[in-house]
């Protein structure tokens, strides 16, 4: 269950509003796509979900409960420039995103605790196709790969709701392909709840089952920052993304057969 409800969310910096009115229901597993012009307030959603941002007013919960103020296993985010560590192995990178969920303190986990917590970053890394990679740093892979990486370091924590911030932004065209299959699978497979940030329209319609535009509906020339942004439309694509996944299903299948 990773349920979001959403009530009468703002935001604002000082005079400047940046979100306002915001009411969403995102019910568990659902796939959103936010898209909407460069400044209108995407990233400051996320960041609100994340919890590294709190709203100015109204009302944000997850299956019920109100969203924990900080960051937490629950959900994980993933951004664009690669958030790994370049003096880490592959291996060491994934056990670090466990060691900071079970150890907190410490940031580390020693013996016994270590070696229970290598086979599940092995599973990951193998989820994300870089189990022949698992000793080298980051600066030995690809762009794409360290992506992969990036999403195995959050994944590993089985978050709720993942939070993705422009993920393909940096990566070129046929890379951007594989991540997309990639991403599809892992959230099917977890059952996630994702939002994920995107510039790319098509993009947001190829993999989301809902997109959400943001845009300021009341503008005032003489004061910028007067209002903020809405969400201005709310596209259900479930159907074509159930259609999407039969006509997947048919293909692994005639393939198979
Ligand atoms: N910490 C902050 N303090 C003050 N203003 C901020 C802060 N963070 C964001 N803003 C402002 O909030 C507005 C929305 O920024 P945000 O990054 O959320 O937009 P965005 O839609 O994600 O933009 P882009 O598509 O260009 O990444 C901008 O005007 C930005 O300057």
């Amino acid at each position: 269950m990773s349920a979001v409800e959403i009530r009468n969310l703002w935001k604002e910096y000082g005079d400047q509003v940046v979100l306002e009115r915001i009411n969403l229901s995102v019910p568990s597993g659902e796939f959103c796509a936010l898209i909407g012009p460069s400044g209108c307030g995407k990233t400051t959603f996320l960041r609100m979900m994340l919890g590294m941002e709190q709203p100015t007013r109204g009302t944000v919960t997850l299956d019920g409960a109100p969203l924990p103020k900080e960051p937490g296993p629950d959900r994980g985010v993933v951004f664009q420039r690669y958030s790994v560590f370049p003096h880490l192995t592959v291996l060491e990178n994934v056990l670090l995103g466990l060691e900071f969920e079970r150890s907190p303190l410490l940031g580390k986990l020693f013996g016994a605790r270590r070696r229970a917590s290598v086979p599940e970053a092995n599973a990951v890394i193998e989820e994300v196709g870089l189990r022949d990679s698992v000793d080298k740093y980051p600066g030995e892979l690809s762009g794409g790969m360290q992506q992969r990486l990036a999403i195995a370091q959050t994944l590993v924590r089985r978050p709720k709701v993942l939070l993705l911030d422009e993920p393909f932004g940096a990566l070129d065209a046929g890379t951007k392909v594989q991540m997309y299959e990639l991403v599809r699978r892992l959230w099917r497979e977890n059952g996630m709840t994702v939002f994920m940030v995107t510039h790319d329209v098509k993009e947001g319609f190829a993999l989301a089952t809902r997109v959400l535009a943001f845009d300021k509906v009341r503008r005032d020339p003489q004061a910028p920052g007067a209002y903020g942004a809405n969400i201005t439309y709310d596209l259900p694509l479930n159907a074509k993304a159930e259609r999407r996944d039969l006509m997947e299903r048919l293909r692994v299948k005639s393939e198979a057969g």
